[in-house]
């Protein structure tokens, strides 16, 4: 499978290009960058740690979206929304790690998905995704005296919060507790706010250093607590499980896919 990585210079840009290097099955087809980016022209295996591979940074995406099976996006919500387009029009899959997605850029995305595969999700990791699967049965099985707060924190350089994937883990909660996270979810928290709504799945984002991804999600009962969480110690295994997506969604009816889909961690 012939791959593009968009966002090339970017940490997970780099974790993406190796990941391909040591997957069987799939090949780096072409590697991407904004315009004016000073990264153009680079070669992506050198810029990976690599060496040299052959394949330059370029910011023209419609020549390579045409010879390629499949793109890795790792960058910004325009930039994947853009991408999404080209990608459905030449029916290759877009696997989507990008996060920060404004409701009305996911639209776009669900448009795209009509005709061409999307794979999408907050984090690409396999434990991640099955810390997901428990945080909807823990929710589920405790009731909604169980407050649910989810804590996360991230490397200083980090844009959006509540990251991609404390919203991920508040819609595992809210699914398991059969409510919608957006009338439901308390995002930010100041001054005088009153008592805690039952019901309400708060988050609190922490950014500091070069922590890669630190998740804890808390349901805090009468009496106890029940406390599930998971520590990324490596982008790597977000470079690995977009690769496993890219294989998964080859050849796939299109729509709009996630991680669930490709680990088979759907419930029931
Ligand atoms: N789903 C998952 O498992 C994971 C998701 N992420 C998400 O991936 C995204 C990227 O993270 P990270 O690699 O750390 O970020 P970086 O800032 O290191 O990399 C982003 C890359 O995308 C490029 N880029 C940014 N904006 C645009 C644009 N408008 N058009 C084209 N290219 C653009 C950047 O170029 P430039 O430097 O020139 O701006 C850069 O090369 C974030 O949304 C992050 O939350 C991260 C890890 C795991
Ligand atoms: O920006 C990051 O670094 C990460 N972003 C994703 C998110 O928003 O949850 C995934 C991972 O936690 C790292």
């Amino acid at each position: 499978m012939r791959l593009i990585v968009a966002g090339t210079s970017g940490r997970m840009g780099r974790a993406l290009v190796r990941a391909i290097g040591e997957t069987e099955g799939v090949e780096l087809a072409g590697a991407l960058e904004r315009p004016g980016s000073e990264h153009l022209g680079r070669d992506a295996g050198e810029l990976a740690g690599l060496g040299p591979l052959g394949i330059v940074v370029t910011d023209d995406a419609l020549p390579l979206v045409a010879a390629a099976d499949g793109i890795l996006d790792f960058t910004a919500p325009e930039a994947s929304v853009a991408l999404s387009e080209l990608a459905a029009q030449a029916r290759i899959v877009h696997v989507i790690g990008t996060t920060g997605f404004s409701t009305a850029q996911i639209a776009r995305l669900d448009a795209a998905a009509r005709h061409g595969v999307i794979v999408r999700s907050g984090n690409m990791s396999l434990g991640v995704n099955l810390l997901a699967a428990l945080v909807r049965q823990a929710a589920r099985a405790l009731g909604p005296d169980w407050d649910v707060e989810i804590v996360e924190m991230h490397h200083r350089l980090k844009v959006d919060a509540p990251s991609g994937t404390a919203l991920l883990l508040g819609q595992a909660a809210a699914e398991g507790r059969e409510i919608a996270l957006a009338e439901s979810a308390v995002r930010v928290r100041d001054g005088h706010t009153g008592a805690r709504v039952e019901g309400t799945i708060g988050f609190a984002t922490l950014r500091g250093g070069t922590v890669v991804g630190d998740h804890s999600v808390i349901l805090a009962g009468p009496g106890e607590r029940v406390e599930l969480g998971h520590r990324a110690e490596d982008r790597m295994i977000f470079a690995r499980g977009a690769v496993k997506a890219a294989l998964w969604g080859f050849r796939r009816k299109p729509g709009h896919y996630g991680m669930a889909d490709v680990l088979g961690l759907q419930p029931a």
